[in-house]
């Protein structure tokens, strides 16, 4: 069947077409993300969402969202997304952090040239028929200082092109290496440093519980008297009351926002100030950035959905499209791997750890965790998956423990995987054949080559003449065909291993008597 796609928010008709030249059932209803509770209704149906800021992805979201692979958003923030909901709920979240850079540095000069020249004001009393000349005194930016909060994707364009207007740029910005600094030619300083000299200032960082308020009043009481103000990044950077306060005592000579604490701000405390200029968050509204914006996201969400390549999400590493078929099989026995322990454990477990030997080391091990992982915890948790795997085990307190050894020992690639209980640590190991089929090689340290099959008979027994025997009458008198055998031992007259796939579910009556044969210590059903 194919995959579903729900665009739920005005991105470009761009991103409808690509859907559908890859074979992607879309539906665009461009208003719907502002009828949060028909898009709880009709979720249900989709394996994708396509959004930009208006639909709020919340638990409630994802709680009908039984499909939901993948959330794709046609920008930067994904603020309006509760990842830990969406982590949880083994959805992908991702974004187009570059797409509409440059249309957003572009609002925040254009803000900056409006405020200096009172650009809005002086349009309307133009239009008004005031002809008031005398009312408008601008002031230059050549030669001013900017300063940036937030020098990143899309503080350095805004330096850049501050740059190129002869302004002095110093930035605030705790990971801004003082090599990145120069290369951008802007000069590195603190938070308290750029207050006092900036004749400008820009901010450009997500809203995080660290940049909440980062112009709180007390900051803003540290600015330049005249000072000007932009926002183009996010609503609740700036103490919005503090810096209507400051607008009120003429400290603050004028601010341009885009972006508010609430959204759509239908009213603020920045509205009808002479010297305030507000947009509804359009920095990235250009045909350019929307056209980049939609066609990334539909070609991220398209391969994610087709091909399981992930780029860009901000829940799980990326895997690029070549990358996906090599990491299939292996994704395929670290699950398997991690069902098979989970499948035997019945007790709380501490660590799980999983040692890469071989060239699978040098693939993207963090999903091969992630899906050992998820394998693991199944069995008690039907709705892990490799993207909630990492964090439901977290929470769980469960260590995860990985190591990596590019050497090759018997086998090109092999996955160790080993539990910690309270009670004992167990290890099994896997490698993926040339045929691209997943195999158990390894359990406790003894040698086995079985495959995994939808159904199983794990036994362990001490080795001594006339088990197999006995356990296969058993299995014969159930009228349970076995499809394979696979035996190991330690040693001769130690400990044993059978793994038997059986056509058809072993009945716990069977599973009862097994048990009951002589020199048998655990006979466990299990299921692939
Ligand atoms: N108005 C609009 O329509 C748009 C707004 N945005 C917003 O612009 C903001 C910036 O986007 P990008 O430049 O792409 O992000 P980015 O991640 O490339 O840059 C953010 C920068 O902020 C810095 N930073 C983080 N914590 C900081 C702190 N405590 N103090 C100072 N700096 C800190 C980071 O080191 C990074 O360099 C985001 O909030 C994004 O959502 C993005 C696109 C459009
Ligand atoms: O999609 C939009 O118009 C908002 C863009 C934005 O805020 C972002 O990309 O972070």
């Amino acid at each position: 069947m194919a995959p579903r796609v729900l665009i739920s928010d005005a991105l470009s008709p761009a991103a409808v077409q690509i859907f559908k030249d890859r074979g992607i059932e879309v539906d665009f209803q461009p208003a719907l993300g502002k009828d949060k509770d028909k898009l709880a209704e009709i979720i249900g149906n989709y394996d994708g969402l396509a959004i930009r800021s208006a639909t709020k992805v919340t638990p409630k979201i994802l709680a009908n969202a039984t499909r939901l692979k993948v959330v794709g958003r046609a920008g930067i923030g994904v603020d309006n997304v509760d990842i830990p909901a969406a982590t949880a709920k083994g959805v992908i979240v991702m974004n187009t952090p570059f797409g509409n850079s440059i249309t957003t540095a572009e609002h925040a000069i254009a803000m900056m040239f409006a405020l200096a020249r009172e650009i809005p004001a002086a349009d309307a009393s133009t239009q008004a028929g005031k002809w008031e000349k005398n009312r408008f005194m601008g002031v230059e930016l050549t030669a001013k200082t900017l300063g940036i909060i937030g020098c990143g994707n899309i503080g350095s364009i805004v330096a850049d092109r501050a740059i190129g207007l002869k302004m002095k740029v110093i930035a605030f910005d705790p990971f801004l290496s003082p090599e990145r600094a120069k290369d951008i030619g802007v000069e590195k300083v603190e938070l308290d440093d750029l207050l006092a000299r900036a004749d400008v200032i820009t901010l450009h960082t997500p809203l995080t519980d660290k940049t909440r308020n980062v112009l709180s009043a007390e900051a803003i009481a540290k600015t330049k008297k005249g000072v000007r103000i932009v926002n183009c990044a996010r609503g609740g950077l700036v103490d919005e009351a503090a810096l209507a306060q400051a607008l009120e005592s003429g400290h603050v000579a004028g601010a341009a926002f885009d972006v508010f604490i609430t959204e759509p701000a239908t009213e603020n405390p920045l509205f009808g100030y002479p010297n305030v200029i507000c947009t509804p968050h359009l920095g990235a509204s250009t045909t350019e950035a929307q056209e980049n914006v939609a066609l990334q996201v539909a070609e991220q969400m398209s391969d994610y959905l087709l091909r399981g390549a992930i780029s860009n999400a901000v829940n799980f590493p990326s895997i690029t499209a070549e990358e996906a078929p090599k990491l299939k099989p292996f994704i395929e026995l670290a699950e398997k791997l991690g069902s098979f322990a989970g499948q035997l454990t019945d007790t709380d477990i501490q660590t799980v750890r999983i040692t890469y030997d071989g060239a699978v080391a040098g693939l993207k091990i963090k999903a091969l965790t992630s899906a050992a992982v998820a394998g693991l915890l199944r069995p008690a948790l039907a709705d892990i998956n490799v993207v909630s795997a990492p964090s439901i085990a977290k929470e769980r307190g469960i260590v995860v423990e990985e190591t990596t050894r590019e050497i090759a020992g018997d086998y090109e690639s092999l996955i160790t995987l080993t539990v910690i209980t309270e009670k004992m640590e167990r290890s099994i190991s896997g490698t993926v054949f040339a045929d691209g089929r997943p195999r158990i090689v390894d359990i406790k340290g003894i040698k086995v080559d079985a495959e995994f099959a939808p159904s199983m008979l794990y036994v362990t027994n001490e080795d001594r003449p006339g088990f197999v025997g006995r356990f296969a009458s058993l299995l014969g008198d159930a009228g349970l065909n076995i499809a394979t055998f696979a035996l190991g031992r330690d040693r001769q007259g130690g400990d044993a291993i059978a793994l038997v796939e059986v056509d058809g579910k072993v009945p716990a009556e069977l599973v009862d008597k097994v048990q009951q044969l002589p020199s048998v210590k655990q006979a466990k059903p299990l299921a692939f």
